[in-house]
């Protein structure tokens, strides 16, 4: 049985995860009031034609007004901008926090607009799918998944612990870490994947000798997978990308030396260590699953199920 956690709840962008977090509030009655700000008036007709607010701002400052939680869900890129525009607006004793990617480059980003009366706690869920806007979220989306949190050293552990709880009561299981531990261990969990998606499926876009049509008609369900991590949001990795570059670049040193490694085994004919690495690399997908955190696969199922589900926001 749960509660109301938060009187007012501004959510700032409504895609994939603003929309998500909106249904759980509503749907779990988390929020006594859910206030939803976005750039553009399209987006924010679409959220109020869903339902998914109580009030709904083009004036972000009026959103937050008043809000005792305040969530930024936009692309990191446009985190300090927006900090910059409602910081003064925020109440005395306010929480805010984010859903960034990338963690470092957000703390640097909104820290300095923050005023001191006001508690910072970042966090990530590590859930999504490929799909972006009003239309993409859902309830299920954090179930059994982890939300990640990144408070300052100094940061009030009440309002550290009434954002778990939020989390906790949308179905995430939460870990506390620092920004750079994040970063890093989201780099080689998260964002070189993604690039590695990017890349294979431009590779096979770009090949001479193979057409448009084979690459789509032969696409056999490992390739299939990929296009569907390489159909997730530019606007969104790019700024991943741009923000984690230090973490990304040190974990590709690694995957390309790895790669290379893989290269000269195949060269050689080195059965054994192609053996052994894809014995491992089984391993922990079996290990993965058996810890019940293979939900985007269910998810992916379930988005299959609704094809008409718009992709843009
Ligand atoms: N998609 C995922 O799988 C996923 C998972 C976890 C965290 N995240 C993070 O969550 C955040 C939001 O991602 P999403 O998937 O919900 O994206 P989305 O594209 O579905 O939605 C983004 C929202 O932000 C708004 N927006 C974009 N630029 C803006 C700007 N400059 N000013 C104001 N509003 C702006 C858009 O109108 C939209 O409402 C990102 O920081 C992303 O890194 C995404
Ligand atoms: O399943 C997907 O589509 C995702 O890419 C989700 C995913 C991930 O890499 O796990 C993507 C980025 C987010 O920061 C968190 C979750």
């Amino acid at each position: 049985m749960t509660s109301v956690l938060f009187q007012r709840v501004a959510l700032i962008g409504i895609g994939l995860i603003g929309s998500s977090i909106a249904i759980n509030l509503r749907e779990r009655k988390l929020a006594g009031h859910i206030a939803i700000a976005t750039r553009r008036k399209d987006t924010l007709d679409r959220a109020q034609s869903l339902d998914l607010g109580d009030s709904y701002h083009e004036d972000f400052a009026e959103a937050v007004a008043g809000a005792d939680l305040v969530v930024l869900c936009v692309p990191v890129g446009a985190c300090a901008a927006l900090t910059a525009l409602i910081a003064p607006a925020l109440a005395p004793g306010a929480i805010i926090t984010d859903v960034g990617s990338v963690k470092g480059a957000v703390v640097s980003a909104m820290l300095p607009h923050l005023p001191a009366n006001v508690h910072f706690v970042p966090g990530h869920p590590i859930a999504g799918t490929e799909q972006s806007g009003p239309e993409a979220g859902f309830l299920e989306l954090f179930e059994n998944r982890w939300t990640i949190l990144t408070p300052l050293e100094n940061c009030d552990k009440a309002a550290v612990a009434r954002l778990q709880n939020l989390w906790e009561a949308m179905g995430a299981m939460v870990e506390v870490m620092s920004p750079d531990h994040h970063d890093l261990v989201l780099a080689i969990v998260s964002h070189v994947p993604h690039l590695i998606a990017y890349n294979i499926v431009g590779t096979a876009a770009d090949l001479e000798t193979v057409t448009q049509s084979e690459v789509i008609k032969f696409s056999a369900s490992g390739f299939r997978d990929f296009t569907r991590i390489a159909a997730s949001d530019p606007t969104m990795w790019r700024d991943i990308f741009l923000t984690n570059r230090e973490a990304v670049l040190e974990m590709l040193t690694r995957f390309s030396e790895d790669l290379a490694s893989l290269q000269r085994a195949i060269r050689w004919g080195d059965g054994d260590a192609l053996f052994d690495l894809f014995t491992r690399t089984r391993a922990i997908r079996r290990s993965i699953v058996a810890a019940g955190q293979d939900t985007a696969d269910a998810n992916f199922g379930r988005l299959r199920q609704h094809k008409d589900l718009p992709g843009q926001q």
